[in-house]
């Protein structure tokens, strides 16, 4: 394996004391680069540049060059999980993802399987394609959704604000969502596990939709499935949980086989460092809204950032993915700060 030039990232992750804090952006990729866009709308649609590894390679590194990020995220999506599982989706224009089926029944589930990760060739030839031209210089950061995410679109079949329908499952048919969830957390292990071999040096689990359930539920559906992944990957490489708006969790979370927990904005630092304890690597935090201020503002925020979390255990990033309409350049600020700034040494 080529060795890594820049592996702040990876050091900091195993919680090992770094020079500066490493930054990168959860949705880096795609989303604010005119640079994507022209890749994107060469093609067909978002699924022809997913499949597609040397183009997927190029835009996941689009932001190692352009923003100067200290790490690359594979370019794909976490809903080729359930696709590889026998639900396939499409990717609406300015909507967003779409399930023409959905699992309501023990019928629909007896019509998906768990997939075994080799449906997934193409992202780990991406990974290779990736890797190559990375040539050591960040490391690559793998990813899958979380069960409950990945839950939430099958039963759900798109968006949703409340995923009602979704939830409606956890207390009419608990049965049949912990199959579900299951079945999920099988293909997602098969899927990390070929994305290890393939080369990636960290993964991420999305929980995007953990907020919208009470504590209780979720460690009921949610924290389970996320340890029996974490148990899989036996410290092959370094873990972080991103369980979005799940504040409760943060204890629950701490007590998993994971290196990093990735927050969001809405809770203070000092609070989330006391509730995960010592031990782990904190990623996050600063709200996305706020590279819409003027420069000055955003420098002064991220500082703040900085300085609330400390020199160690800690990655830089936003608290959720970038938004889609915020300027690169407020962007490039953002990471620029952090590579500049210098912790007080008292
Ligand atoms: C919930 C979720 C999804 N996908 C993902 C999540 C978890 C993170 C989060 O909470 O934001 C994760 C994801 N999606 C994508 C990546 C890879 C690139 C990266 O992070 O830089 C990652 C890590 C590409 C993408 N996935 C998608 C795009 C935009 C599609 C396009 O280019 O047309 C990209 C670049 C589409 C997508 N995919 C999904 C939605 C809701 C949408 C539509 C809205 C949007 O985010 O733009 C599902």
């Amino acid at each position: 394996m080529t060795e890594l030039k820049n592996d702040l990232l990876l050091r900091a992750a195993k919680g090992e004391d770094i020079e500066r804090t490493p930054v990168w952006l959860m949705r880096q990729a795609g989303r604010i680069l005119p640079e994507y866009r022209a890749i994107r709308n060469s093609l067909s649609g978002f699924k022809e540049l997913v499949e597609t590894p040397h183009l997927a390679a190029e835009v996941t590194i689009q932001p190692v060059d352009i923003l100067g990020v200290d790490a690359a995220i594979i370019f794909s999506d976490i809903l080729v999980i359930p696709e590889a599982m026998g639900l396939t989706y499409e990717m609406i224009e300015k909507k967003g993802p779409f399930f023409p089926s959905t699992i309501d029944s023990e019928y629909d589930l007896n019509k998906i399987r768990v997939a075994e990760g080799g449906e997934l060739q193409y992202v780990y030839d991406a990974i290779e394609h990736t890797l190559i031209g990375l040539d050591g210089r960040v490391p690559l950061i793998g990813f899958a959704g979380a069960p409950l995410t990945i839950f939430c679109y099958m039963v759900e079949g798109s968006g949703s604000k409340t995923f009602s329908k979704a939830r409606k499952m956890l207390w009419q048919r608990p049965d049949l969502a912990h199959k579900l969830l299951g079945m999920i957390t099988d293909s997602t292990i098969n899927y990390l596990q070929q994305q290890i071999n393939a080369g990636v040096h960290l993964l991420q689990i999305f929980d995007s939709w953990a907020g919208i359930l009470s504590a209780e539920q979720y460690r009921i559906f949610g924290i389970p499935y996320l340890e029996k992944i974490c148990n899989a990957i036996d410290l092959q490489v370094p873990v972080t949980l991103f369980a979005k708006g799940a504040h409760f969790s943060i204890r629950d979370l701490a007590l998993l086989e994971c290196n990093t927990i990735g927050l969001d904005w809405n809770m203070p630092v000092n609070l989330a460092r006391q509730m995960a304890g010592p031990g782990k690597t904190l990623q996050g935090n600063l709200d996305p809204t706020t590279l819409y201020a003027d420069g000055k503002e955003i420098v002064k925020e991220t500082k703040k950032m900085l300085a609330d979390f400390g020199p160690h255990k800690h990655i830089a990033n936003l608290g959720h993915g970038v938004y889609p309409d915020t300027d690169p350049m407020a962007v490039k600020l953002f990471i620029d700060t952090i590579k500049a700034y210098k912790h007080d040494k008292n």
